[in-house]
């Protein structure tokens, strides 16, 4: 049967959390991976049999160790990018509950970043049009 998703497509979850004070956290790709140095929001790829949400659960506790509920979580939006090797179709929450502090467990560097200023920090191409939604949702 033929797949409704073009083949090299790689869905990918992420994070916007939002403190109360409104600021949202960024991680910092560690050197030696791809995109090093740029600003992401937590996340990974959804792998097999898992929902995006269950996904998203297991790589915000490898990442950050913190423990959120799927069903608690949030859809936002989406972003779809022609990336060189494949099509990244990236789907976004907002979590505003957690377990925990987080904390960086893969060497990344965090940041709490207040909405007026996330375009202070170099993102992945695909994310650019994260930041006007986040900053229009958060003011
Ligand atoms: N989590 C996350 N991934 C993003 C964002 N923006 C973006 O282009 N991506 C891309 O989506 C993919 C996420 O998968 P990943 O985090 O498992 O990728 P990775 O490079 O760490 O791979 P690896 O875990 O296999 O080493 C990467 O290609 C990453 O560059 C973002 O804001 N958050």
């Amino acid at each position: 049967m033929t797949s409704p998703f073009h083949p090299h497509t790689l869905l990918v979850v992420a994070a916007i959390l939002i403190q109360p004070d409104g600021s949202v956290l960024l991680a910092q790709r560690p050197e030696g991976k791809t995109f090093a140095g740029l600003w992401e929001f937590p996340g990974g790829k959804v792998e097999v049999p898992e929902s995006p949400e269950t996904a998203l659960a297991r790589e915000l506790h490898e990442e950050l160790g913190i423990t959120v509920q799927p069903d608690r979580l949030e859809p936002f939006t989406f972003v779809s990018e022609d990336c060189a090797t494949f099509h990244l179709l990236m789907t976004l929450y907002l979590v505003r509950e957690w377990e925990n502090d987080p904390v960086g467990r893969e060497g990344q560097t965090l940041a709490w970043v207040p909405a007026s200023r996330l375009d202070e920090y170099p993102m992945p191409k695909a994310d650019a049009p994260l930041v006007p939604r986040i900053q229009a949702l958060l003011g």
